[in-house]
């Protein structure tokens, strides 16, 4: 266990706390099954891709076991309030590592919920050093927390998150929702 380093409770509820009965994580590394081309050589994600030319670049530093360590450079870009960070980008950055953990235990998931608490404010020019751990997996659901600190690794906590992420069939990033994705209106149009 971990000391929490702020006076708050912890960020999970109980829609992001593992069940009774929930498994301890098993850390086997990605699934080459999941790990397709289309897949790993994917540069066009928001939080990491290379590609991804307004993305936040988050890069992927370390993985341990079922924790992954992350770090975000807060660009002016990325502002909300003059000189800090936009709080839904920093959630977004917790969003890639933590959805990193699941990937690195061989699930295919997405992000079903996404629980964070701000508690310092993270300036621009700043380096905010992430990390994700998985607190639990049962059934196809993958209960993950992580933290986000300033300064350094060891540095002061500035975010703090939980999430649960889903297990998904290949099937959910293959299927064609051209069709889902137009007005009503439109779609009826033969
Ligand atoms: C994720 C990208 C992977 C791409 C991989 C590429 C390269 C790999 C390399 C590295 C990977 C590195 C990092 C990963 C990166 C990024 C992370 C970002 C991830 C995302 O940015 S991803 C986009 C946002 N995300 C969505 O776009 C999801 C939209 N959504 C849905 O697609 C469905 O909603 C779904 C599938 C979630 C569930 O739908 P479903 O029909 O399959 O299943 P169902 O509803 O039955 O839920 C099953 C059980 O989960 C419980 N459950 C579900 N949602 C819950 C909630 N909100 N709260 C509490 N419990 C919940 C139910 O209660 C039930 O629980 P129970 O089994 O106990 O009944």
């Amino acid at each position: 266990m971990t000391t929490p380093s702020v006076r708050r409770p912890g960020p999970a509820s109980s829609r992001t706390t593992p069940p009774e009965g929930a498994a301890a994580p098993v850390a086997t590394g990605p699934d080459p099954r999941h790990t397709t081309e289309r897949m790993m050589d994917f540069q066009g994600c928001f939080g990491c891709g290379a590609d991804a030319a307004d993305g936040l670049r988050v890069a992927h530093r370390d993985v341990t076991g079922h924790e992954v360590r992350t770090e975000f450079t807060v660009r002016e870009a990325h502002q909300g309030a003059p000189g800090l960070a936009h709080g839904g980008l920093l959630a977004t950055a917790m969003d890639e590592t933590l959805g990193s953990v699941a990937w690195h235990l061989g699930k295919r998931c997405v992000t079903g919920r996404l629980e964070t608490d701000y508690l310092a404010p993270v300036p621009v020019g700043g380096v905010l050093h992430l990390r994700g751990w998985c607190t639990g997996v049962h059934g196809r659901k993958v209960y993950v927390e992580g933290e986000g600190r300033i300064g350094g690794p060891d540095g002061p906590v500035a975010i703090r998150a939980a999430g649960l992420f889903v297990e998904v069939p290949e099937e959910h990033f293959t299927r064609d929702r051209t069709a889902e994705a137009r007005p009503a209106a439109a779609g009826a149009e033969g």
